[in-house]
């Protein structure tokens, strides 16, 4: 039976769709380097779900809320540490090294924010050196933009180096991208709809959300560099966004809420949270295997909770499976970044890698792994996992039947 000394001890359970042995995908939980088939165990009637546990993706567990989540995740914990049950979980049990994991849930509305104080005043430095680093509205209300649900794909999945346009002073050209970045983030998924017309308050949070995966908000930084104003990010952010398998509960992260920082000036009263805190989420983002920044989520000056009541405000409705991102998470440090474009100072200097590898933006061939734990509660850690992918050479106009 499993202790929290694993960081995906019975203290951590986060959920997962998988495929084994030829079979249709099921919905799993991770406990230590085993897959328990939660399909198998509502089969047997070890867990009651309404059938929930016995679908291809998570989204009817997810829709069932939190009372639901909760008696499910204290069932599945008493199932995996308690002696009396070995006999009937074992058989249910799979290696981890022999599944292949899937997209967890079906993405309805994905949302991606702008949350980081540090990544927005980098950014900003690169991208409009002549203006202030911090856009007017940025301090009053979390921005983000709605990006593309179609396009996030699960950790592993191949990144096709994206084709677009870029501005060069004889005029814009079309190609491959040649400044192909990352966005390490941090995506909370929901679980409970809301209705139509009515705001979410951040004292909701938790009724709708029920966790947090990994996200890599893949960024052609030339094609979004000349599309992008006045409406924002479109295809130089729209062909791909990873996320980690595992979708990891809020309940998992209950040791991890601290204070986020301090807000001035002060936030109009649907942005207000009370308690105003953050997730202490320690990232680690790994270019073909060498660490090259750790970037602190506690440091995002917008919680998870006012982005939920900011995206909620005009009376948009949430519906299971939507997915908001953070942003790109950087610190205050250089080695604390979350994007390319920041750790290179916009491509000027570039990273060196174990074995002595320089780069600036990703090449052909390049694997990028971003991982992240949490404290859990009484001295135990929390892994979320990792999302990772591959950069494959862009597919060429000329090879495709016009
Ligand atoms: O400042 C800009 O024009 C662009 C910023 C980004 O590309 C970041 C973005 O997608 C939002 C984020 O991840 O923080
Ligand atoms: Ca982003
Ligand atoms: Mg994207």
């Amino acid at each position: 039976m499993w202790s929290t000394d694993s960081p995906f001890g019975p203290h951590n359970l986060p959920y997962g769709v998988f495929r084994h042995g030829g079979r249709p995908p099921r919905i799993g939980v991770r406990i230590g380097d085993s897959v328990l088939d939660l399909d198998g165990a509502e089969a047997a009637d070890l867990i009651l779900a309404g059938g929930a546990l016995r679908r291809p993706v998570l989204n009817e567990f997810l829709a069932l809320g939190r009372p639901q989540w909760t008696a499910v995740r204290h069932r599945i914990a008493e199932l995996v540490t308690r002696e009396e049950h070995r006999a009937e979980i074992e058989p249910l049990l799979v290696p981890l090294a022999e599944v292949e994991l899937l997209l967890p849930f079906a993405v309805g509305d994905y949302v991606d924010f702008y949350s980081s104080e540090h990544h927005a005043m980098n950014v900003g430095r690169i991208f409009r050196p002549e203006r202030p680093a911090l856009p007017p509205n940025w301090k009053h209300l979390p921005i983000g933009y709605h990006g593309r649900a179609g396009t996030v794909v699960v950790s592993g999945t191949p990144v096709v180096r994206p084709s677009g346009q870029r501005s060069t002073p004889e005029g814009p050209v079309f190609g491959p991208s040649i400044r192909l970045d990352i966005e390490a983030e941090v995506g909370f998924v929901v679980g409970v709809p809301s209705n139509h017309g009515e705001p979410v308050p951040p004292s909701r949070f938790a009724e709708h959300v029920f966790g947090v995966v990994l996200v890599n908000d893949w960024s052609a930084r030339d094609i979004q560099a000349w599309e992008y104003q006045p409406l924002g990010p479109f295809l130089g952010k729209s062909f791909a966004t990873s996320v980690s398998p595992w979708v990891v509960p809020l309940e998992a992260l209950a040791g991890a809420w601290v204070p986020a920082p301090h807000q001035d000036p002060p936030v109009l009263d649907y942005l207000r949270d009370d308690p105003h805190v953050g997730l202490d989420l320690r990232l680690a983002v790994d270019w073909n295997g060498t660490r090259i920044s750790e970037p602190p989520f506690a440091s995002m000056y917008w919680t998870p909770a006012q982005q939920l009541a900011h995206l909620t405000v005009n009376g948009a409705s949430l519906r299971t499976g939507d997915l908001f991102a953070s942003g790109t998470v950087s610190g205050p440090e250089k080695r604390q970044t979350g994007s390319l474009l920041e750790l290179t100072l916009g491509g000027a200097e570039p990273v060196r890698l174990a074995g002595g590898a320089e780069r600036t933006f990703l090449e052909d061939g390049d694997t990028i792994t971003i991982s992240a734990t949490a404290p859990g509660l009484g001295g135990t850690v929390v892994d979320l996992g990792e999302v990772t992918g591959t950069v494959k050479p862009a597919v060429t106009i000329a090879s495709l039947s016009v």
